[in-house]
C-alpha cells in the first residue's frame, strides 16, 4: 500500500462518497501529472478509493449528486443509444452530452448516404443485440456490480501477491483497500531474465505476452472478477471481462470510437508519409473513410457479387488438396492445413479487392506473394513488443529496423498492385471501353480518395483480411473431423440445399442454418481477435458503477467471456446448435457473451466478406470430403500471437466422398 497522505495529489480533495446530497467531486488534478493518482468512486456502496497510475490520465472536476447519479447517466446513455438506433441513424442528430468531439462536418454523413445506410444496418444489428438483451442489461448491471463486489471481497483486505508461475513471468497482484477495489494487476519480467541476454529477454517477453493477451484474462476473471487494472509497458489498461460490463463499454462509445491509438502502426505512416487506413484511422477522418470503403464491403447485394470469384478460388483449393494428399501425404493427409488455408484466403481476400489472381494456391507460391505472407507475420509478431516502449526508443531498437522493413514489404505489394490496376483503367479509358470492376476499381474510379489514401486503405484490408477468416476456417475444420455426428449433419443440410453437383452461392448458404451456426460456434471457442480494446476520448463513461476518466484504455475480454458458463452451457464443448434461431439455448445468451467481429459503427469492415468466404469454401469441402482427423491422435491448442492462432500445426485426412466423384469435373466450370 502506499502512502495515502505523500501521494495524494494536491488538488484532489476529499470526496463525499455514498452521500445523497448534491457534492462537488474533484477527481485528480486539472493539470496532467507524470506520476498521478485517480479517486474511484462509487456512489452505490460509498466506497472510494486513490489508485496510483504510472502514466498520464487528463482528470477533471465532476458535479455528482450521490448514488443515483451514476445510474440515471448510465441509463441516460443507454436511452439515448437506443434513440439514436430508433431513428435509424446510428449517429444521431445530436451531439452526445458532455462530448466536446466536433459536429459533423461536410463529408460525414450526410443524409442519404451511404454511410447513413451501412450505418444504419450496423445500429440494427446493435439493435437487435439491444433487443435481445432488454431487461437483460439492467440485471445485467447489476449482476456485474455485485460480482465485482464479490471477487474482489474473496481478496484479502491486506495487500497480497499471487506466487509466480513456474517457468513463466511474476504476475503481481496488488488488492489494497477496500472490498469494493479494482484489483491491480502487474506483468513484469525480473532484471535478472533482462540481463540474461537479448534472445532470452525476448523469448520471455513473448513468455509474458502471450500470458496477458490470452491466458491471464480467464485467470484473472477468476482471481478478481469481471474488473481489474493492469500495466503492459506503459500502458495502463482497464480490463473488462464480462458480457455484461463490456456491454457497457460499447454502448458508450462514442461517436468515433478508437480501438487504441495504435502509435506503432501510425508511426510507420508518419515515419513514410502514408496514408492512414481503417485500422489506424481517427476522428472524423476515420468515419469518412468508412463511408467510402463500407458499402462494398458490408452491403450484402454487393458482396454477393464476389461470389464467382470466390468459388473459382475455392475451386483451386480443392485441387491443391487434392494435389498435396497426393504428393505429400499418401493420398489422405493434408499437413499444416492452417498454412495452407493462410494462402487460400490470400488469394480469396486479393480477387476481392484486385480482382487480380495472386498464384497463391499454384504449386509453386511466387517468391514475392511468400514474402509478403512472411512480412505480415512478422509485422504482427514484433507489434506488442515494440509497443511496450516509449516512441522515442523505437529508432534505437534492434528489430524498429526490421519492422519497418517488413511494413515497406506489404506497402510495396499493395502499391505495385494499385499502380497495375490503375494502369488497366487508363487503357481501357483510351480505348473507349467501359470500366467496370470491383472492390479497387471502384474506388479508383470514384475518386472519393487520393490513391494515397486508396493505397492506405487496400493495405489495411489485405492485412486484416487473411488471417482473421483462415485461421476461423482451420477450426471449424479441425472440430468437424473430430465431431463427425457435426460433421454429418452440415454434410446432409449442403446436399439438400445443393444436390448433384450444384455449386453453393450466396443465396444457397443463406439456406444452410447448422453451417451459420458451425461458424459461429467456432468464432466463440476461438475468437480469432481474442481482445478487443476501446479507447475512450469522448466522454468520461460508468462501467461495473466506476467512472472513468476520458482517455481510460478498455481491453474487452472476449476470449475470457466466451468461455463463461451461465452463458454458454459446457463452455468447452463445440456445440453449434447453441446457435440455431429460436433454440433455448440461444435465448438466453447474453448478447455481448460472444461478438467476435466487434460491435457497432467500428465493427469488422471485413464481416459479410469474411462470412462468405466461409461459408463457400466450408460447404464445398465437406460436400466434397469426408474430413477425419490426424490418426496420431494430435490435440491442437490456440495461442495468442496478437490474434489467436493454433499453436501446432493442424493436420487432417480428407477422403472423397463417394458420391462427390464429379464434383471436381463440374467445379472446374464454375
Ligand atoms: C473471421 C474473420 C474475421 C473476424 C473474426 C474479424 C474480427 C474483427 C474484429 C473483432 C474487429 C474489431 C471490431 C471492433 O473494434 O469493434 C475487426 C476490425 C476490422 N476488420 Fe475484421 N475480422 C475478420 C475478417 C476480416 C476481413 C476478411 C477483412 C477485410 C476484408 C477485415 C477487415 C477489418 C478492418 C479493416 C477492421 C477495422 C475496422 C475499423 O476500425 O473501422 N476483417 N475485425
Amino acid at each position: 500500500m502506499f502512502d495515502r497522505e505523500a501521494r495524494y495529489p494536491s488538488e484532489v480533495p476529499e470526496t463525499f462518497g455514498g452521500s445523497t446530497a448534491p457534492v462537488t467531486v474533484f477527481k485528480g488534478s486539472k493539470r496532467p501529472y507524470m506520476k498521478e493518482c485517480i479517486l474511484i468512486v462509487n456512489h452505490d456502496t460509498g466506497e472510494y478509493r486513490l489508485e496510483k497510475l504510472n502514466s498520464n490520465i487528463a482528470v477533471k472536476k465532476t458535479r455528482a449528486e450521490g448514488s443515483s447519479k451514476v445510474q440515471s447517466r448510465l441509463e441516460q446513455q443507454t436511452n439515448r443509444l437506443s434513440q439514436q438506433m430508433k431513428s435509424g441513424n446510428g449517429s444521431g442528430s445530436k451531439a452526445p452530452s458532455g462530448s466536446k468531439s466536433s459536429p459533423p462536418k461536410d463529408k460525414m454523413s450526410p443524409a442519404g448516404s451511404p454511410m447513413d445506410d451501412i450505418e444504419r444496418e450496423l445500429m440494427a444489428e446493435a439493435q437487435e443485440m439491444a433487443q435481445m438483451s432488454s431487461g437483460d442489461s439492467s440485471s445485467g448491471s447489476k449482476s456485474s456490480s455485485s460480482s465485482s463486489a464479490d471477487s474482489s471481497s474473496s481478496s484479502s483486505d491486506s495487500e497480497e501477491e499471487a506466487q509466480p508461475r513456474p517457468g513463466g513471468p511474476s504476475v503481481t497482484a496488488s488488492f489494497s483497500g477496500s472490498a469494493h477495489s479494482m484489483p491491480v494487476v502487474t506483468a513484469s519480467h525480473s532484471r535478472s531474465e533482462e540481463a540474461g541476454g537479448g534472445g532470452h529477454f525476448m523469448s520471455t517477453l513473448k513468455n509474458d505476452l502471450q500470458l496477458i493477451l490470452q491466458e491471464s484474462p480467464i485467470e484473472h476473471t477468476k482471481l478478481y472478477g469481471p474488473l481489474w487494472k493492469s500495466k503492459y509497458g506503459p500502458l495502463v489498461i482497464v480490463n473488462v471481462a464480462s458480457a455484461e460490463l463490456i456491454e457497457q463499454v460499447l454502448r458508450q462509445e462514442g461517436r468515433h470510437p478508437i480501438r487504441t491509438d495504435m502509435p506503432h502502426w501510425r508511426g510507420y505512416r508518419e515515419l513514410r508519409k502514408q496514408a492512414y487506413g481503417p485500422l489506424t484511422e481517427m476522428g472524423a477522418e476515420w468515419q469518412r473513410i468508412r463511408s467510402i470503403l463500407n458499402p462494398r464491403m458490408l452491403k450484402p447485394k454487393h458482396v454477393s457479387t464476389y461470389t464467382g470469384s470466390l468459388n473459382r478460388v475455392v475451386t483451386d483449393f480443392i485441387h491443391k488438396l487434392h494435389w498435396l494428399r497426393r504428393t505429400k501425404g499418401g493420398g489422405v493427409m493434408v499437413h499444416d492445413l492452417a498454412g495452407e488455408l493462410y494462402k487460400f484466403a490470400f488469394e480469396g481476400i486479393s480477387v476481392v479487392l484486385f480482382e487480380t489472381r495472386m498464384g497463391c494456391l499454384s504449386e509453386e507460391v511466387p517468391e514475392e506473394t511468400q514474402k509478403f505472407i512472411y512480412s505480415v507475420g512478422e509485422m504482427f509478431r514484433l507489434s506488442p513488443i515494440i509497443v511496450l516502449f516509449p516512441k522515442s526508443l523505437w529508432p534505437y531498437l534492434p528489430f524498429w529496423k526490421h519492422f519497418v522493413a517488413v511494413w515497406d514489404h506489404l506497402f510495396k505489394v499493395a502499391q505495385e498492385l494499385v499502380e497495375q490496376k490503375m494502369a488497366e483503367i487508363q487503357e481501357k479509358l483510351k480505348l473507349g471501353e467501359a470500366v467496370e470492376g470491383e472492390y479497387l476499381t471502384h474506388l479508383l474510379i470514384s475518386e472519393q480518395m487520393s490513391v494515397t489514401e486508396v493505397l492506405g486503405s487496400i493495405t489495411e484490408l489485405l492485412l486484416a483480411g487473411v488471417d482473421t477468416t483462415s485461421n476461423t476456417i482451420s477450426w471449424a475444420l479441425y472440430h468437424l473431423a473430430r465431431e463427425p455426428q457435426i460433421q454429418d449433419r452440415l454434410y446432409r443440410e449442403v446436399s439438400s440445399v445443393c444436390p448433384g453437383d450444384k455449386v453453393p452461392d450466396s443465396d444457397d448458404v443463406a439456406r444452410m442454418p447448422w453451417l451459420k451456426a458451425v461458424v459461429r460456434e467456432t468464432l466463440r471457442l476461438y475468437p480469432v481477435v481474442p481482445g478487443n480494446a476501446r479507447f475512450t476520448v469522448e466522454n468520461e463513461i460508468v462501467v461495473g458503477n466506476y467512472i472513468f476518466p476520458k482517455k481510460t484504455l478498455f481491453h474487452l475480454c472476449h476470449y475470457a467471456v466466451s468461455y463463461e458458463e451461465k452463458n454458454f452451457p459446457q463452455p468447452l464443448a463445440f456445440r453449434p446448435e447453441r446457435w440455431l434461431r429460436g433454440g433455448p439455448e440461444k435465448q438466453q445468451q447474453h448478447p455481448f457473451g460472444s461478438v467476435p467481429f466487434g460491435f457497432g459503427i467500428r465493427a469488422c469492415l471485413g464481416k459479410r466478406v469474411a462470412e462468405l468466404e466461409m461459408y463457400l469454401v466450408l460447404s464445398r469441402l465437406i460436400k466434397h470430403f469426408e474430413v477425419r482427423p490426424d490418426p496420431a491422435g494430435t490435440t491442437v491448442t490456440p495461442i495468442t500471437r496478437t490474434l489467436l492462432v493454433p499453436a501446432t500445426p493442424i493436420n487432417l485426412q480428407f477422403l472423397d466422398r463417394k458420391d462427390q466423384q464429379d464434383t471436381t469435373r463440374r467445379a472446374d466450370t464454375v
